[in-house]
Parts: C-alpha cells; sequence; structure tokens
C-alpha cells in the first residue's frame, strides 16, 4: 500500500530520511504516528527507526543529541525540531519483565519490527509513502483489532507494560483485544507486579480517558488485570458500575477522571489521599480529588450549605463534571449558580484582612486573631454578614468584646 498524501508532521521530517537513505542506509517513520495517520488521527510524534547505527546517525548529521544512546536512540535536530531516530535493534534476553539485559543493534527492519507490541503498531512507512507490513496490521487497522505480534506470551514477557497498553489503545481507539491476545493477558497479569507504578499509571489514565472506556473497563476485569493495580484488587462492583456510567461518555480531563473514580470506589478523603499516593500521583491531584470528594461524598447524603459549596474552591468545575458523570440525579446547573453567587470565593476577597484588626481594633496575632477571622469569613459565605468593611469591624468588635467577656 502506498499513501499518496503524508501528514505536515512527516513532509517537514522527510529531509532527514532521504539524508539517511543518501548516506546508503535505510530509515523509516516507525509507531504510534504511521497508526494514526493511516487511522486519519493528528500525530504528535515523528519516530524514525534506521539501519544506520548510533555512530553513524552521529556522522551524518551536524546537531544530534545523545538521549538514549545505550538502547540506540539519537535526536537529529532540524529546524527547531528534534527527531529521534533509533537503531533498528531486537532486545534478546529479559529477565525481570521490563528491560531487555542487552539491545542488538541489527541491519534489518523486519527483525526490528518483529519485537514491536501489537501489529497496528509494528507499521512502518518508507519515504516515498510505502506502507511496510508484515504482520497484517493494516487488516486489524481496519477490522479495529489490537493483536499481539507474533506470540503474545513472548511480547509481555519482553515488558509487561503492554498489556496495560492492549486495554488503553482498545479504550482510545474503540478496538477490540484479540483473543489468543487477551487471553494472553489473563494468563500473565501478575507480570505487571514487576513494572513501576508511574509506568502503569500513565497507561491506565489514558485508559480512562478513552472514548471506549467502558470496554477496556470490562476487558480489565475479564483479564483480572485489575487485581495487580494498586487499591483496586476486588473493587470489581464498583468497576463494573463506573464502567456503566461511562457508556456514552469521554472523560476529557485527568483530574475529573481520577476524582470519578475515587468517588465510584467508595473512598473518603483521606482515603483517596491514600490511593492517590499509591498510584504516585501529583499532591496537586491529591488536594483538588480531595477537595470533590468531600462535596460529592456530602451530596450523596444531603443537600449541601454553601460554606460546603465555597470550601470545594477552585475544584469547582471538576467536582460538578463529576457530579453529571456520577450517578447522583442532581443537576449541576443549581450548584454551578450557587457557586457563581456565593458573596466571596477566596479568603482573599474577604472585606477585612488581618491588617485592619491590628490597625484599627489593636487586635495581635494569636488564637484570637485566627477566631475572629474564620467566623467573619463563615458569616459572609452563609450571607449572615455583608462583605463590606464597616459591617465587619463592628461584627469584629462583638466577637471580641464576648471572647473577653467569656474569659
Ligand atoms: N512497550 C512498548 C512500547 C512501545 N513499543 C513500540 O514503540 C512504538 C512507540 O511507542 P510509544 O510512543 O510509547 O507508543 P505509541 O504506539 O506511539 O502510542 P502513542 O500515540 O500513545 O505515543 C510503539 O508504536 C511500538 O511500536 C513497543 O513495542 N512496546
Ligand atoms: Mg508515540
Amino acid at each position: 500500500m502506498k499513501l499518496q498524501q503524508l501528514p505536515q508532521e512527516f513532509i517537514a521530517a522527510l529531509p532527514i530520511l532521504e539524508k539517511i537513505e543518501g548516506a546508503g542506509y535505510e530509515a523509516y517513520f516507525v509507531g504510534g504516528s504511521v497508526r494514526d495517520t493511516l487511522l486519519g488521527k493528528p500525530i504528535h510524534d515523528v519516530d524514525i527507526a534506521t539501519s544506520a547505527f548510533p555512530k553513524e546517525v552521529k556522522a551524518i548529521f551536524e546537531h544530534t543529541v545523545d538521549t538514549g544512546i545505550k538502547h540506540g536512540t539519537v535526536m537529529i535536530l532540524d529546524q527547531g525540531q528534534g527527531y529521534e531516530t533509533t537503531t533498528f535493534r531486537t532486545e534478546s534476553t529479559y529477565t525481570d519483565f521490563r528491560r531487555p539485559d542487552e539491545v542488538t543493534f541489527v541491519r534489518s527492519l523486519a527483525e526490528d519490527l518483529q519485537r514491536r507490541d501489537f501489529t497496528i503498531n509494528a507499521l512502518a512507512l518508507k519515504s516515498d509513502g510505502e506502507v511496510i507490513d508484515l504482520f497484517d496490521g493494516l487488516k486489524d487497522l481496519t477490522d479495529h483489532r489490537i493483536r499481539a505480534v507474533g506470540k503474545a506470551e513472548e511480547r509481555f514477557f519482553e515488558d509487561a507494560l503492554r498489556m496495560m497498553r492492549a486495554l488503553r489503545f482498545s479504550s482510545q481507539l474503540g478496538f477490540e483485544i484479540e483473543a489468543t491476545t487477551l487471553q494472553a493477558i489473563q494468563d500473565n497479569a501478575a507480570l505487571l507486579n514487576n513494572i513501576a507504578v508511574e509506568r502503569i499509571n500513565t497507561e491506565f489514565t489514558k485508559l480512562l480517558l478513552g472514548k471506549n472506556v467502558w470496554y477496556a473497563i470490562l476487558e480489565l476485569l475479564r483479564t483480572g488485570v485489575h487485581n495487580y493495580l494498586p487499591g483496586l484488587e476486588n473493587s470489581d462492583i464498583d468497576l463494573v458500575g463506573l464502567a456503566d456510567l461511562l457508556k456514552q461518555e469521554q472523560i476529557d480531563d485527568v483530574t475529573v477522571a481520577w476524582m470519578l473514580l475515587t468517588f465510584e470506589l467508595g473512598l473518603t478523603a483521606d482515603d483517596a489521599q491514600i490511593f492517590l499516593k499509591s498510584w504516585k500521583h501529583s499532591n496537586e491531584l491529591i488536594k483538588v480529588v480531595r477537595s470533590g470528594l468531600r462535596l460529592l461524598n456530602q451530596l450523596r447524603i444531603k443537600d449541601v450549605t454553601d460554606w460546603q459549596l465555597y470550601q470545594v474552591g477552585t475544584a469547582i468545575q471538576a467536582t460538578l463534571k463529576v457530579l453529571d458523570l456520577s450517578e447522583l440525579p442532581i443537576e449541576s446547573t443549581s450548584l454551578q449558580v450557587r457557586y457563581e453567587q456565593l458573596p466571596i470565593k477566596e479568603k482573599q476577597a474577604l472585606a477585612l484582612n488581618g491588617g485592619d484588626l491590628t490597625k484599627t481594633l489593636a487586635l495581635k496575632p494569636g488564637p484570637l486573631f485566627g477566631k475572629v477571622l474564620a467566623t467573619l469569613e463563615y458569616k459572609v459565605v452563609m450571607g449572615e454578614l455583608a462583605n463590606d468593611k464597616p459591617v465587619l469591624l463592628k461584627a469584629a468588635t462583638t466577637i471580641i468584646q464576648k471572647d473577653q467577656q467569656g474569659k
């Protein structure tokens, strides 16, 4: 098969392929960008595979960076763009199910493509537009199928993360996982214990954001892969529930995805923190999920007060999206309107600050100081006091007097 028209990103990189070919070697576009071009999707990174050894690549081009020289990857810099160029390789022995003990550079494209994960990812594109398809990847693309190259089990022994990748591609592309590949995932799921959680997180997050997420979650359960994901062992029922909610939906935000997951798992804010830490999520994401979960868990029981709404703060948009995706029969629009109408959205917007308390009321920093500000903040949010300096000063005076009488 020959492509008549190449996307702009490939056209821009053509001089690189041609220069390598001109020096007497082979060079091809490979990986996800070839797959996505054939699917008519936009492409991101352009990967190049070549028969030239790293030293030879570096001799051809003036500007290169050794980004992964041990594995045969050199970045070629061209007109402000960087192109990762990797020498054809086979990865001979694997003892830990993730990294090859040694990489052997080879001159044959076929040997390189043969050790790639799935047939749809094992296509190569030549500079003249010819698609090299040694494993019927084109047919699998047309039939919407994810199939391992050669023996699935061997591919998963080389890198167990590929089992997660199969599930994530099925979610992103809306493809089915072919039966023997699926069986090999089921048989080898425990190998995921060898994989760093950060890598699993990247794939699982992409899975949650895919258009066919409900199918991927059901396949995840069917193969038992969830039993090797942090905190998801034995959460079959919750995950089926999540899949159900997402049948007609696609999540477009990472934080929303993880907030929805923790909500459907029935976690408290504190439990969610432990769960998300075990997935090595950032403190920033954890903070937003915690705030959102507090509100959502309250909404599960009864309506919330303006103060509870206020405390969600900047997590409000993500939280309302999760509410819409969830099974709770509550309209997010009414909460959105209530949030918009709050007298203040943050402490800093209070018409009176610590400086005013010191200057005007001669109050020294201490426990009472904090108590006064917190009380005013609460009363303003709840509409019990206007957010107006004289009003707040008067209220502050009353609180201070009461406190002193109490002593
Ligand atoms: N565990 C892996 C990771 C990658 N690859 C190969 O390396 C290519 C590039 O890998 P990567 O960028 O991680 O994935 P893509 O398939 O390009 O997907 P994406 O569009 O998400 O980048 C893949 O297409 C595949 O041929 C592989 O065989 N096994
Ligand atoms: Mg890629």
